[in-house]
């Protein structure tokens, strides 16, 4: 058989993420999997995260092989700074406005039978990008959502149109903020039980109903019945409950999460080279880490997305100096409103023996490492997800969107973590860390946390829960005709 008969029999499914960071991270690696499992895949990025990608890796980052390609679409927007994260309302309006187009005419190039490609056979596409439905649709081809989330996230997600019909969204006044609105009770959420609005992702405390991202989630949870199946970055013993409301709602839902640790049972994986960060990682944290003890170390980091406020970083920074304990800090360029990462001088000496301060490392790696002790984050999901996946402890201060949905469940239901107040003060971060690394609420979360390590080592195996949804999935939806 030459190689082109071989490819020939191939399904080809177009992967296209939403435009972020964390987003492209799980689709990458989403894509990789479903590439060992026969597809050949081509994977939709916008221009400008691809030229990020091309600066933060090299060149030769995403040298993947024949059957696994990449393609660009433009993304709408003025052109913006190529290390910084772009504006998400901007974005999100582009992605309802200006995204049809330009990818309905990339599947007509790539069906095209003289441009020597194999036709389509499949779309997986991230939750938020609902225009790939229509797109779905005009080509006649099933269309999978990824929601790079948790199960009890995507829950939220799917309450807002009711929540709207019944004015309980979006907020009268500023002042339900703080007047205890958000305590209300909630209930009727299939599986979730005792939560407050407070609970459900953060686009439930917007007081503008027009608001472009309370818009396009809205849009998102009114729109992903329409598709063929959903895909959940979870795995089912972590959220069962959920995940069985989720089956009762979507014909076809899917946990197949952790995917990192189902990419390393993968063996002779050619597509390694193909990396996952836009900004360059810094791997001397690694050797610094080795200096440390075990379990002595907090590990900080709010992801790609956060901005926080000068007075946050100042009472953060000096929160963990006074903690003593060791720590390592990953500051983005983009971390601080108004750009100022810089720290005091007095800050900097106190901390000099014990503090590394890093733009972006290798997360999973770091997460892994026997000297951390604990994971001070945002509870973005991947965060969450990956600590779950190292059985590390977390102390969770959320920001928006999903963030506070998983920082309930991973402080009340899966017992792994303490939350600190939004309004954050030094006092409270010292006390809290002291707590998680030599408190008895501490070890005793170090305990669960590792039972959930190996629940998710279970899951992925290959004979494990992820490991056959992921089977199904292939077989029951994305092979399936329209
Ligand atoms: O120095 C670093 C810091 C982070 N990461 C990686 O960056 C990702 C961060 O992802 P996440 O924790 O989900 O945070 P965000 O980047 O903020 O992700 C956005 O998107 C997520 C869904 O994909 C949501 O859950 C979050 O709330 C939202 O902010 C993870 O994979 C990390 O491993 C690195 O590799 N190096």
């Amino acid at each position: 058989m030459d190689s082109k008969t071989q490819v020939a029999d191939k399904p080809h499914a177009v992967c296209i993420p939403c435009p972020a960071q964390s987003h492209m991270k799980a689709m990458l690696k989403l894509s990789k999997l479903l590439h060992h499992e026969g597809f050949h895949i081509t994977f939709v990025n916008t221009e400008f995260n691809h030229q990020r990608f091309m600066k933060s890796r090299g060149p030769n980052c995403l040298d993947g092989l024949s059957d696994f390609r990449f393609e660009t679409i433009p993304d709408g927007l003025p052109p913006s700074d190529i290390n910084a994260t772009q504006d998400i309302p901007s974005l999100s309006e582009s992605i309802m406005t200006n995204f049809l187009a330009p990818f309905s005419d990339l599947l007509v190039k790539l069906n095209n039978p003289i441009s020597n490609n194999l036709p389509v056979t499949c779309i997986i596409s991230d939750g938020f990008m609902s225009f790939t439905i229509t797109a779905a649709q005009e080509f006649k081809i099933p269309v999978v959502m990824f929601f790079t989330s948790s199960a009890c996230s995507v829950m939220g997600y799917l309450q807002l149109p009711s929540l709207k019909d019944k004015c309980i969204i979006p907020l009268k006044d500023e002042s339900y903020l703080t007047n205890g609105y958000l305590d209300t009770i909630i209930n009727g959420i299939p599986s979730m039980r005792d939560k407050r609005l407070r609970d459900l992702p953060s686009f439930v405390r917007t007081i503008y109903p027009n608001e472009i991202v309370f818009r396009s989630v809205i849009d998102a949870a009114e729109r992903a019945p329409s598709a063929s199946g959903i895909i959940v970055h979870t795995f089912d013993e972590l959220e069962q409950e959920v995940l069985h409301a989720l089956s009762t709602m979507f014909p076809h839902v899917y946990a197949i999460g952790p995917l990192e640790p189902q990419l390393n049972h993968l063996s002779n994986d050619h597509l390694e080279s193909i990396g996952y960060g836009l900004w360059k990682e810094e791997t001397q944290c690694l050797n610094w880490l080795n200096s440390k003890a075990p379990n002595s170390v907090i590990y900080v980091s709010f992801g790609s997305i956060v901005v926080m406020t000068p007075s946050q970083l100042v009472e953060i920074g000096w929160g963990l100096a006074n903690s003593k304990y060791p720590f390592l800090w990953i500051i983005r360029p983009d971390l601080v409103e108004g750009g100022s990462t810089i720290l005091s001088l007095e800050f900097q000496v106190e901390i000099k023996e014990r503090g590394l301060i890093t733009s972006w490392c290798p997360q999973e790696e770091v997460l892994n490492h026997p000297s951390i002790g604990g994971f001070l984050t945002h509870s973005g999901w991947n965060s969450t997800i990956e600590s779950v996946c190292a059985g590390v402890t977390m102390l969770c201060l959320p920001f928006f969107s999903d963030q506070q949905t998983n920082c309930r469940y991973t402080c009340n239901e899966w017992a792994i973590g303490m939350e600190i107040d939004f309004d954050v003060k030094r006092e409270e971060v010292e006390k809290i860390v002291r707590e998680l690394l030599e408190g008895d609420k501490g070890k005793k979360m170090k305990k669960e946390a590792m039972e959930w390590k190996k629940l998710a080592e279970e899951a992925t195996s290959p004979l494990g829960s992820s490991s056959i949804n992921l089977k199904n999935l292939v077989s029951e939806v994305l092979l399936s005709k329209c």
